[in-house]
């Protein structure tokens, strides 16, 4: 069986304001293989969420153009009854907040049911019960029996977390995609959670795209890094070459502000990403917050560059950047 779970090709994803359309996701291609999980990062505004709505299809009026092919079916062309079968089922999403993607006026157990029901119409009532238990009892949730017939506003934002996550992997599916699934929690909960959703992959076999601005969270859990910048990737590589050895000067910026023992100046990205009507749509979209380096390094159309076997950098420009705290005399590739 091929390793390849979904392979999203050229896909632009855009949204009308006013008369015209701007892409939100652009010319985006990729690849999730089974038991992996892809991290995609990048700041706000950079497109990821919209780019995780798209394989969802989850915007109703937005223009998707490309191909979003998940075992070989392009969810981009699917009928809106083939998207509905699909959804919950081979394809979930857990969302980024818990509180609104829940029923405030529906029982937690009666949630979780309600995924069985549609997706699994010939089980018994008792074998929906006996599985619903069984999933509260794998996101660890102790007294399942209890929870099931609890409110979403009577669980902590740690449990109303493990319920999105118990009616996500309901019925076991192929691709999980997690948009900032731990921003809301604290530290132990984020844990738990996190080991859940490595437990999902090796047990279910399972493609999981994980979004998050966290790069402790990447480093940790993906095994291929997609970094995105106004709508496009800028690179790619899998997780320890991305830390070990970052080309472009957005993926070294993100991880130059994080802080580190020892370092004594954090660097600061200058701006940022400009709304959809003003991002740059030609030329290398970076150009503009790294002002020190000189224009004539970028190229007029950037492209992926396949610099090491998996490890993709857009623009040449990557080869002449410098921290302006560091000084010119210190280029050397993957210097953070
Ligand atoms: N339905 C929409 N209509 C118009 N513009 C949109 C829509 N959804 C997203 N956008 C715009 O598309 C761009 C990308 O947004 P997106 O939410 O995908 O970014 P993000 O990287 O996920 O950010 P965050 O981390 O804050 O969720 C932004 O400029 C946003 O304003």
């Amino acid at each position: 069986m091929s390793r390849k779970l979904l392979e999203i090709e050229n896909l632009t994803t855009s949204f009308q304001i006013g008369d015209e359309y701007y892409a939100a996701v652009d010319d985006v291609s990729l690849t999730v293989n089974r038991n992996e999980v892809l991290g995609i990062v990048g700041e706000s505004g950079s497109g990821k969420s919209a780019l995780a709505f798209s394989i969802m299809r989850l915007h109703n009026r937005a223009k998707i153009e490309g191909k979003i092919k998940l075992e070989g079916i392009d969810l981009a062309k699917a009928s809106t009854s083939d998207l509905n079968k699909l959804r919950g089922d081979k394809l979930s999403m857990i969302f980024q907040d818990p509180l609104t993607a829940l029923n405030p006026l529906m029982e937690i157990g009666a949630q979780i049911n309600e995924t069985l029901i549609l997706h699994r119409p010939k089980m018994s009532k008792q074998e929906r019960y006996d599985r619903v238990i069984e999933l509260l009892d794998l996101v660890g949730i102790t007294g399942p029996e209890y929870v099931y017939q609890q409110y979403p506003h009577e669980l902590s934002g740690g449990m109303r977390q493990r319920v999105i996550i118990a009616i996500a992997i309901a019925n076991k599916p192929q691709l999980l995609i997690a948009d900032e699934p731990t921003t809301a929690l604290d530290v132990t909960i984020q844990a738990q959670i996190l080991d859940l959703i490595r437990e999902l992959r090796d047990e279910m076999d399972a493609g999981i795209i994980l979004i998050t601005h966290d790069l402790g969270v990447v480093a940790e859990m993906a095994d291929r890094v997609a970094v995105m910048y106004a709508g496009q990737i800028v690179e790619i590589a899998d997780v320890h070459t991305l830390f070990e050895n970052p080309l472009h000067p957005y993926t070294r910026s993100l991880l130059n502000s994080v802080p580190t023992e020892g370092q004594d100046r954090l660097h600061v990205i200058q701006g940022i990403v400009p709304g959809l009507q003003h991002l740059p749509r030609t030329g290398c979209r970076f150009a503009a917050r790294i002002p020190w380096i000189d224009e004539s390094v970028h190229e007029e159309n950037p492209l992926l560059h396949e610099v090491t076997p998996g490890h993709f950098v857009r623009c040449t420009c990557h080869s002449y950047f410098y921290f302006p705290e560091k000084g010119k005399e210190e280029i050397t590739h993957g210097d953070t």
